[in-house]
């Protein structure tokens, strides 16, 4: 066995990152929000790139397992999963109250312990794929097209954080507001002409149903025959669901999330031939069955961070496909090192139907030396050793210095505390909204 694949050292580095206010059900994304690098050092003195969750839950559970490292192959994928779930907290522990984001449906330690176990995966394969001069996608069984195609993912959002916010981020992003059908559209023209996506997503759950229905009309007239999403995150009943989905049957591609929680979909699927799509109420393995068996959802999001990284996302896809589920991916806020790792995996994935959520674009700052560039709504997928991604060390470390300066308050992503800087009586709302 080469002793080069052994790791002989693990860099945890928690980064804050500059986000725009942009809008969903929960309230507004904060001007910072927290992300962790994870480098993985082999004693052959190769270097793999992962990127996660940075919240202080997910540090917790990074921490013992980058200790425990030292000594393990990094071909041993599998007893990678092993290890976290002996160092990292009792799998039993279970929580049925929704994520701190309230964006990620019901959580368990076992999904947090997979969200880490994700970055640790990806920075197993980016060291493996360098050590022998290969692509991730070839680790993984090689790529079955070229380009993977993403979808615009347009928000409603304001020009500027509210003032108070942060002392450093009132500044215009230069995107403007955006928060009737006019502002969406011309959102959504300005993704297009600058990354050429030809499908669009809107977040919906901000605004009353009828409102954000006229923003999709708008859409569906500016862009005919375009594929249209709409995704409220749980906000609506089954009834504002089933209304929704009867407005706009028509020219949604899928709606995602309309209700909360399987049961709940499933009312809705049953009353609707419009495709229901999750990244909510089916985020990990025991939740498949139910779903799939009271048919409560046509597409599911694959997320190598829930899923536990990107074999995992390829298991995921061949259960998808077993049962003739389709399959997209979904995306919040990340920077390159997981794009390289959603587009390498979308690479290899035959049934990947849809184009891909990727919320890069909204970023401003990244930790890789040369940003991704979307050409005509497609990432090329990357034939370099790896991810095919290097690492920017100064802005990695001026990142980290602006997470080690935070007083706290944006170490947390909590959206419904961000709303309050411009709605002081702002509550975490009850679902349904509507
Ligand atoms: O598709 C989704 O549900 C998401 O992307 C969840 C995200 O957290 C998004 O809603 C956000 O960041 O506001
Ligand atoms: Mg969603």
């Amino acid at each position: 066995m080469d002793s080069a694949l052994t790791v002989d050292q693990v860099r945890l580095t928690p980064i804050l990152i500059a986000d725009p206010p942009l809008l969903n059900t929960q309230g507004v994304h904060q001007p910072y929000t927290p992300r962790l690098i994870v480098e993985v050092i082999t004693a052959g003195g190769v270097v793999g790139l992962g990127e996660t969750y940075g919240d202080g839950k997910y540090l917790q559970l990074a921490k013992p397992l980058a200790d425990a490292l030292p000594g393990h192959r990094i071909t041993d994928v599998n007893g990678l999963f092993a290890l976290a779930d002996q160092v990292c907290g009792d799998s039993h522990h279970t929580d049925t109250g929704v994520d701190a984001g309230g964006l990620r449906g019901a959580q368990t330690l076992d999904k947090l312990r997979l969200s880490v176990v994700s970055a640790f995966e990806v920075a197993f394969l980016d060291a493996l794929g360098r050590h022998r001069g290969e692509p991730v996608h070839e680790l993984l069984g090689g790529k079955v097209r070229d380009a993977v195609d993403y979808s615009a993912y347009l928000f409603y959002r304001w020009a500027a954080h509210p003032a108070g916010a942060h002392r450093d981020a009132t500044v215009d992003d230069g995107w403007g507001e955006a928060v009737d059908p006019a502002g969406v559209v011309a959102q959504a023209r300005r993704f297009a002409d600058t990354y050429g996506f030809r499908s669009f997503k809107l977040k919906g759950g901000v605004f009353a149903p009828d409102e954000e229905i006229a923003a999709i009309r708008a859409l569906a007239e500016e862009f005919p025959g375009q594929p249209l999403r709409l995704d409220p995150n749980g906000a609506w009943s089954v009834e504002t669901s089933l209304y929704v989905a009867d407005q706009l049957g028509d020219v949604l591609e899928y709606l995602e999330d309309p209700a909360t929680g399987t049961d709940l979909m499933a009312r809705v699927a049953a009353g609707t031939s419009v495709p229901l799509a999750t990244n909510m109420c089916v985020t990990a393995l025991p939740e498949i069955a139910e779903a799939f068996r009271r048919d409560a959802v046509q597409v599911v999001l694959s997320d190598h961070h829930y899923w536990g990284g990107l074999r995992r996302t390829q298991e995921l896809a061949a259960i998808c496909r077993a049962f003739g589920v389709g399959l997209s991916m979904h995306s919040n806020t990340h920077l390159g090192i997981s794009l390289a790792a959603m587009t390498q995996v979308a690479a290899t994935v035959p049934n990947l139907d849809y184009a891909c959520d990727s919320h890069y674009p909204w970023q401003t700052e990244d930790v890789i030396t040369a940003r991704h560039t979307f050409e005509g709504g497609a990432l090329t997928v990357s034939d370099a050793p790896g991810l095919g991604v290097e690492l920017d060390r100064d802005a990695l470390a001026a990142l980290h210095r602006r997470w080690a300066e935070d007083d706290g308050t944006m170490r947390e992503r909590d959206d419904a505390a961000a709303m309050r800087k411009a709605h002081p009586d702002w509550q975490r709302p009850a679902l349904p909204r509507w």
